[in-house]
């Protein structure tokens, strides 16, 4: 069995009276890459859970957690993985599938024995996986990058200019609900997400990473008129609960991967907040 970190949900009211440490404590989590180990974070906003593995001694095998109470990881799940470091290879029951630097891999309901490798140990692959529960088998499918969906959103005047790539969405591959995509935002330009959103029939958890050495983003969350901001380092994810806006501001550019998960697929269903009404 893999080890696990368990974060329980919390409602907006709570969440207003946590200091610095204490919000760090129930969304932040640092350090998602693990060498040579697969340590999961089981968030209970829509039983979502995040982890990265980085295989360079050996290969890692997915295996069950307790509070899933099944023989197997995927025995009532689906998988997302996006490959963020050099060529690995993922297998699903047998299957090779090879991912190079940012191609993904989609692992449907019902796959039993799942192995991350990398290529070399010299520039190993770094999978990031998110879980979400799932109520029927898709096929399994690699998301390479010609199979991406691109869109480019904002401007350098507002400082938003960024390139969104959709590798896990219902136009792409067949899923139950869960949805991820990687933002990079370009040279000159420090926005994600902004104008912000909620959509509170899903939960979203951000992951930044090509956050240059020394530099930091600014992560701001809570209720439209009630926000707090987290500071975050490269390779730290953070989870956003459905009512709560998920934006950041980097002291350089930076990207990072969207994972969500909740009541439709519709990727375009966010209720967009005014900028000059956010408090
Ligand atoms: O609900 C959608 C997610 O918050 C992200 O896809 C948004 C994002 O990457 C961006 O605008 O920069
Ligand atoms: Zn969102």
């Amino acid at each position: 069995m893999s080890k696990f970190n368990t974060r329980y949900a919390s409602s907006p009211t709570s969440v207003k009276t946590l200091n610095t440490q204490e919000l760090r404590d129930e969304f932040l989590i640092q350090n998602v890459m693990k060498t040579d180990e697969l340590i999961w974070t089981y968030s209970h906003y829509d039983r979502f859970m995040v982890a990265g593995v980085v295989p360079v001694k050996k290969s890692i095998a997915l295996e069950t957690i307790d509070p899933l109470k099944a023989d197997f990881f995927l025995a009532r799940r689906e998988l997302g993985i996006i490959n963020i470091g050099g060529k690995g290879t993922v297998t699903v029951d047998g299957s090779i599938y090879e991912l190079d630097h940012k191609e993904a891999l989609y692992v449907g309901l019902g796959n039993q024995v799942v192995i991350f490798s990398s290529k070399s140990s010299n520039n190993p692959a770094q999978f990031y996986l998110n879980s979400t529960p799932a109520h029927k088998a898709f096929p399994t499918k690699k998301i390479g990058s010609n199979d991406v969906e691109v869109i480019e959103l904002g401007a350098p005047e507002t400082a938003n200019a960024r390139t969104l790539r959709k590798y896990i969405v219902n136009s792409v591959v067949d899923v139950c609900q869960l949805q991820m995509g990687m933002t990079t935002i370009k040279t000159g330009s420090s926005w994600n997400t902004m104008p912000a959103h909620v959509h509170d029939r899903r939960m979203e958890v951000y992951f930044y990473f090509e956050v240059p050495e020394d530099q930091a983003v600014c992560h701001f969350m809570g209720q439209p008129q009630e926000t707090r901001h987290i500071w975050m380092a490269n390779g730290e994810a953070v989870i956003s609960p459905p009512w709560s806006i998920h934006s950041g501001s980097g002291t350089s550019n930076y990207s990072f991967i969207w994972g969500m998960a909740g009541e439709n697929l519709d990727y375009g269903d966010m209720d967009v907040c005014k900028i000059n009404e956010l408090r």
